[in-house]
């Protein structure tokens, strides 16, 4: 069934799974929660959902977007990459700086900010770039962009990594003054250039340059003993190896305010995929070893890795239907990483439906400083919410995706739990599995 974009926002969800604890009606009045409990009456006007085997979460948010707008609207747009969210139970996503122009000043950041709105389909938070142009030379005006529209609080040169410490340790620094958030791509660039995939047994089987371990892992030392020595606060992207989950224990022993992320894809695919040199495996960081997904699905489960981020990264035809070395690096993300983190931590029993709440969600939205988001159900809270059945399987079909890119590793591979609903402020943006608008 599918349906025109409807004004209502008003609902009465019945006989949901909340949070996978109990089961209860939500009752929905203006887009925000009035009830969450056994046998509640329908709110005046609302639409009634019958969400029975089906669990509600909080809308999900994501810290790692890359929405492409503007200047690379043929790959996405805001609003394509809007909906691949929605589809994919987020409410909320952090859009990437590394636009064309860059997201380095308060006009591009309040632009895609804008975008986001018009859209209406999640909220869109945009990060700053800390450096001008992700150049790594000159500061951005991180200020700027915090006092904008778009009142940025994260700030990340993502895609590169913020090499020169001393610039590290300014602007770690500077967004204490309004409690903002370096996001670091962690990646020494002296010992990747050239790199094709991860440094280990693959790729010197198949003579692709490496990109070893300890490239991430020594900037991710480095950026902890920063953050710690100025007290400020270090969010650490895309977590790829072993190492790096012991040195982010290590550091958070210490007290020192560091999160980390890890991408669904980094909890599923090995460096092995790089055997095909079919580059839609090709990813930074690379994928990794099967040790490396032990510890990081172990690192996730325990809290050392504070939430899972999608990096959904996607790129057109031509940057990735051509030889592995000149592919650009990344993959889609955006509608496939819930099911990939029930398959991988789900399943295996390392998260349960709350555990998944507070990596997808709950955690997300603390360190993005999300107002309204990552909330559970409960009187009072904005509607943000997603309904999951647990008990479907679905199989990845590019073409049928949201995005307006087509790579995806998983092309053909099933995959078990779906999407639903989702409500953005009551709003349903998805319903019956499919985009309302
Ligand atoms: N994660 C990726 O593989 N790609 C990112 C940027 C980057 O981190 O290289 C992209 O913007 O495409």
């Amino acid at each position: 069934m599918s349906r025109e974009r409807e004004a209502v926002n008003s609902w009465l969800i019945k006989n949901a799974s909340v949070l996978g604890r109990r089961n209860a009606d939500i009752a929905i009045t203006d887009g925000v929660i009035t009830a969450v409990g056994e046998g509640l009456d329908a709110p005046e006007g609302a639409e009634i959902l019958d969400a029975s085997g089906l669990v509600a979460l909080p809308g999900l948010v994501d810290l790692h977007t890359h929405l492409r707008e503007p200047g690379r609207e043929d790959a996405e747009t805001v609003e394509s990459g809007s909906r691949a969210a929605a589809l994919g139970g987020y409410t909320a996503v952090c859009a990437m700086a590394n636009t064309s122009p860059v997201a380095d000043t308060a006009g591009v950041v309040e632009q895609v900010w804008r975008l986001g709105r018009d859209a209406g389909l999640v909220d869109v938070q945009p990060i700053g770039a800390v450096t001008v142009g992700l150049a790594g030379e000159q500061m951005a005006e991180l200020g700027a962009m915090a006092d904008s529209a778009a009142k940025v609080r994260i700030f990340s040169d993502d895609g590169f990594c913020v090499a020169d410490p001393k610039m590290m340790r300014r602007a770690l620094e500077y967004v204490k003054a309004f409690g903002g958030v370096i996001a670091q791509h962690a990646e020494e660039p002296r010992l990747t250039g050239g790199a094709q995939m991860h440094e280990g047994e693959y790729s010197a089987r198949l003579g692709l340059a490496g990109w070893p371990a300890v490239a991430e892992e020594a900037i991710i030392a480095r950026d902890c003993l920063l953050t710690g020595h100025v007290d400020s606060r270090l969010h650490v992207c895309h977590v790829s190896t072993a190492g790096s989950v012991e040195i982010l224990r290590w550091a958070k022993s210490k007290g020192w305010r560091v999160t980390a992320e890890v991408c669904p894809h980094h909890l599923l695919l090995t460096d092995e995929r790089a055997a095909t040199y079919d580059p839609v495996n090709k990813v930074n960081p690379p994928l990794r070893t099967d040790a490396d997904i032990e510890a990081l699905r172990a690192g996730l489960a325990e809290g050392v890795i504070d939430a899972v981020a999608t990096d959904h990264a996607p790129h057109a035809a031509e940057d990735k239907e051509c030889e592995w070395a000149a592919a650009r690096p990344g993959m889609l993300g955006l509608q496939t990483a819930l099911s990939i983190v029930v398959k991988t931590m789900v399943e295996p029993g390392l998260l349960d439906w709350d555990g998944v709440a507070e990596r997808m969600s709950r955690t997300p939205a603390r360190i993005a400083g999300l107002e309204g988001h990552g909330l559970d159900p409960a009187p009072g809270v904005p509607a943000n919410l997603t309904l999951i059945d647990p008990n479907a399987s679905w199989t990845v079909v590019p073409n049928e995706l949201a995005s307006l890119s087509r790579n995806t590793p998983y092309s053909a591979m099933t995959f078990p739990a779906t999407v639903r609903a989702t409500f953005l402020r009551g709003e349903a943006t998805v319903l019956d599995g499919k985009a309302t608008k």
